[in-house]
C-alpha cells in the first residue's frame, strides 16, 4: 500500500484490508453471540456501508434479515435545518431487534436525526453497529453498540467511503495526507 491520488488530493494507507476483515469478523462473532434467537433485521445505510454490510453479513451464522436504505437530506423548517428521510424502508419495525449498519459515525448528525424516527416504530431493540467513528468530531453523541475502529478527525477514503464519488472500491481505508486537511 502506498500513497494514492484521487481527484486532486493525496491519501495515505491507514487500515489495511486484512485488519479490516479481521475486525469485522470479530464484530460479527460478538453479534452472533448476543443476538442468537432474535432474528434481527439489519438496516444498512447506503451508499457508504455497502462493503461493510456485505462482509459483516457473510460472517453471521444466526437467522437474520437485511434491508438497504438511502437517507435523503431535505430542507426542513428553519428551526430543524436539514432533516433526513429514509428511502426504501418498507419493513415494520414494531417489536423487532433492529441493527443499523453504518460505515462511519462522524459528527453523529445523521444518526441523531434518523434513530428517533426508528424509535417511533417501537422496535424491541435498536442497535447501532458502525465500522468507524471519530470521537473528536462527535457533536451529537451517539451510542455505538458494536464499533470497529475509533479514528482521529481526519477525512477517510476507501472501503465504501468516497471522495467526490471515487474511492469506494478500495479494499482498504486511506487517510487524507496531513498537509491537505
Ligand atoms: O455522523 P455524520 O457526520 O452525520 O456522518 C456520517 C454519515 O456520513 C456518511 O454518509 P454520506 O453522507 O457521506 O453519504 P454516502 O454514504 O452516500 O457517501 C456515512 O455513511 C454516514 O451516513
Ligand atoms: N469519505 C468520507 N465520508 C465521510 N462521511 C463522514 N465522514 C467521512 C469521512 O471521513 N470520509
Amino acid at each position: 500500500m502506498s500513497v494514492i491520488k484521487v481527484h486532486d488530493k493525496q491519501f495515505q494507507p491507514y487500515i489495511g484490508a486484512v485488519e479490516l476483515q479481521q475486525r469485522i469478523k470479530e464484530m460479527a462473532e460478538q453479534i452472533n453471540k448476543d443476538l442468537a434467537g432474535e432474528r434481527p433485521l439489519f438496516i444498512a445505510i447506503l451508499n457508504g456501508s455497502f462493503m461493510f454490510a456485505a462482509d459483516m453479513f457473510k460472517h453471521l451464522t444466526i437467522e437474520a434479515e437485511i434491508s438497504f436504505i438511502k437517507l435523503a437530506s431535505y430542507k426542513g423548517t428553519k428551526s430543524t435545518g436539514n432533516v433526513v428521510q429514509a428511502i426504501g424502508l418498507d419493513e415494520d419495525l414494531f417489536g423487532r431487534t433492529v441493527v443499523i449498519l453504518e460505515d462511519i459515525v462522524d459528527t453523529g448528525k445523521t444518526m441523531s436525526q434518523f434513530l428517533p424516527q426508528l424509535e417511533h416504530q417501537q422496535p424491541k431493540k435498536l442497535i447501532v453497529a458502525s465500522l468507524l467513528t471519530k470521537p473528536e468530531a462527535m457533536v451529537h453523541p451517539i451510542q455505538i453498540d458494536y464499533l470497529g475502529f475509533s479514528v482521529p478527525d481526519k477525512f477517510l477514503l476507501g472501503y465504501g467511503l468516497d471522495y467526490d464519488g471515487l474511492g469506494r472500491n478500495l479494499p482498504e481505508i486511506y487517510q487524507l495526507v496531513e498537509s491537505e486537511k
